[in-house]
């Protein structure tokens, strides 16, 4: 990741919100798979979305797999093969995006021929259970360490091997999945690289009340991991999480916030902030950047349109 953030100037940009934007194109993720259920009614769509964060000027694509767990394919009443080419299926089109791409460039119609990773998302065990659980971190004491990585196991062992460069592990809400996600990374000697991103509602702690120092510290010590930071979390708290981050690691600083709304879980749908307002989120790529981020790019709320603009902040900041 070192390397591929150095080659592309000192940063790279990540995509914005892919369920938030196959919802905007129409799709109906009102269903506890939320975007994977994409991956069965409009693979098209989703094919889509990644190429316009493409031609947006991401360099990297979070894959449709975020929500797409072996179980939760399985209650639908698919297989258990099934779920597993699911899983496989949303690398592929991610890929296919990318292919497309470069098809475009090398006619000369692409925004910009520069080198693209596509990184197979995971989401969280409480994204899986679909009651709000991703937002507080609390999964209860029955819930344990093995619970965890039993759950986790298979999925990331199908992602590992599906072609993608490397896995997003998004949305940590707290220190017990950071921990599972570590211990899985290496008893299942993982080939490919991972990041973590946490999720924080106030600024300090991730959303569970675990210290994101702690959280962050477990990343830094797995090996595999490649880059730590903040996803879906508002704009106004990731400068200091930023700089709490590195306090404790030397890894690469990976940071995708939302719109600054939040979502309301009873009433199925995303408000504006009562409290302090967000502005507009690129006036603060600037800040993150020299607060040390190298990785940047929009969660649930965000656009193309968001992605292009950090973009430009971004290479014009370089100049
Ligand atoms: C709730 S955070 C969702 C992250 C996922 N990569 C998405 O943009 O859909
Ligand atoms: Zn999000």
């Amino acid at each position: 990741m070192a390397d591929f953030i150095r080659q592309s100037g000192g940063y790279a940009v990540i995509d914005g919100g892919l369920a938030t934007e196959l919802e905007r194109h129409g799709a109906d993720l009102n269903d506890p798979l939320w975007s994977a259920t994409c991956l069965i009614h409009s693979p098209d769509l989703i094919r889509r979305v990644h190429l316009d964060y493409l031609e947006a000027g991401a360099s990297i694509i979070i894959t449709a797999s975020y929500q797409a767990t072996i179980q939760g394919f399985e209650a639908k009443g698919l297989s258990r093969e099934e779920a597993e080419v699911l899983l496989r299926r949303s690398v592929e089109i991610a890929c296919e995006a990318r292919d497309i791409y470069h098809e475009r460039c090398a006619k000369g119609t692409c925004l910009e021929q520069r080198p693209i990773l596509v990184a197979a998302s995971v989401g969280s065990y409480g994204a899986y259970l679909a009651d709000g659980s991703e937002y507080s971190g609390h999964y209860g004491a029955a819930v344990t360490l093995e619970t965890l990585k039993d759950f986790h196991r298979r999925r990331v062992q199908v992602l590992a091997e599906s072609g993608a460069d490397l896995i997003a592990f998004e949305t940590i809400p707290n220190k017990l999945e950071a921990k599972a996600y570590a211990e899985l990374l290496d008893e299942e000697n993982i080939k490919i690289p991972a990041w973590f991103s946490f999720t924080s509602l106030d600024g300090i702690n991730v959303v569970s009340g675990d210290s994101l120092i702690e959280c962050a510290s477990i990343a830094d010590s797995c090996k595999q991991v490649v880059a730590v930071g903040i996803n879906c979390t508002p704009p106004r708290f990731i400068h200091g999480l930023i700089l709490l981050i590195q306090k404790v690691t030397t890894k690469p600083v990976v940071i995708y916030p939302n719109s600054g709304e939040t979502y309301d879980g009873v009433r199925k749908e995303w408000v504006k902030s009562s409290g302090v307002q967000d502005g507009d989120f690129v006036s603060y790529v600037s800040k993150w950047r020299e607060a040390g981020a190298s990785l940047f790019g929009g969660c649930c709320r965000t656009s193309p349109h968001t992605i292009r603009a950090i973009s430009m902040t971004l290479s014009s900041y370089l100049q």
